[in-house]
């Protein structure tokens, strides 16, 4: 059974694309199938895996949403690029803009990507889905298509106000078009752990909001390691194996396979229940 995520957070430079880059090729390290699609006009989750001009790729995630807005056949693998990490990427780029802008007058505006992941994703065990630093619609759309959500947030300022706007959507967006999705987490990125501001905005954090959301134990550090990867094509493990971002990607990655582990036998049991 494949478990489709949305990295999603309004506020940006939250580590959102390299988190789906990480966490992504770590669980294909794993042995999992996995589908990396980028949803953000930027490219930036096409260009960190080293399609450098995203804009001129000849097919992307704009190419089928178009596709399936007009109830045009294409390939299932259609646009799908292969990355040598052992990952697919659903490539995007700027045409997502113009995308954003006509699905507002599109009927099932809120659901397009969804038809689109809901027709490759049996392929997968993980699909990936990197959002825009926006609640617009392509934003929407990913929350409408996922299973579960991981806000990344960055520990450079408390996210009260922006975590509250986004926490606000995903509960609007369960109830009217997606009861199953679910949060499994925060992650707080760029820790740099030799300050005391970032102790005391993990600590803020797991006080004020570890009752009702998961905070993932494990947080990224501040790496320029990290920041470099992106220029790379490729992702930590291979550029830095040994650093400390490397490390601590593997051990979120462990923590996301073990909430999947435990989803899917609940998932199991309530089956054998009926
Ligand atoms: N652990 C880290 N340490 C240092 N720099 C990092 C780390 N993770 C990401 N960065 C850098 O921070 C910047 C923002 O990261 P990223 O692009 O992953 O965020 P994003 O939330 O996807 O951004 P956007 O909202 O623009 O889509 C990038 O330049 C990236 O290389």
């Amino acid at each position: 059974m494949s478990k489709v995520i949305t990295l999603a957070n309004q506020k940006g430079g939250t580590g959102k694309t390299t988190t789906a880059v990480n966490l992504g090729i770590g669980l294909a390290a794993q042995g999992n199938k996995v589908l990396l699609v980028d949803a953000d006009a930027q490219g930036n989750l096409t260009d960190s895996l080293g399609y450098q001009e995203p804009d001129n790729l000849p097919v992307s995630l704009a190419t089928i949403m178009t596709k399936t807005i007009m109830e045009e056949p294409y390939e299932s693998d259609e646009g799908i690029l292969h990355h040598a990490e052992g990952v697919d990427l659903m490539p995007g780029n700027i045409e997502l803009s113009a995308i954003e802008v006509s699905l507002v007058n599109t009927m099932s505006r809120e659901t397009v990507l969804r038809s689109y992941i809901n027709s490759v994703k049996d392929k997968y065990d993980y699909v990936l889905i990197d959002c825009m630093p926006s609640l617009g619609m392509m934003t929407i759309n990913a929350l409408a298509t996922a299973d579960s959500v991981i806000i990344p947030v960055q520990a450079h300022y408390l996210p009260a106000k922006g975590m509250t706007q986004l926490l606000q959507t995903i509960a609007r967006v369960r109830r009217q078009i997606n009861p199953r999705l679910t949060i499994d987490g925060v992650l707080l990125t760029m820790v740099d752990n030799r300050t005391n501001f970032a102790k005391d905005i993990s600590f803020v954090l797991r006080r004020d909001y570890g009752d009702k959301l998961r905070i993932f134990q494990t947080e990224i550090p501040l790496s320029i390691r990290a920041a470099e990867t992106s220029a790379q094509g490729k992702s930590i493990y291979a550029f830095d194996p040994h650093g400390i971002a490397a490390r601590a990607y593997e051990a979120f990655t462990k923590e996301v396979l073990d909430i999947g582990e435990k989803q899917h036998k609940r998932q199991h049991q309530t089956n054998l229940s009926r």
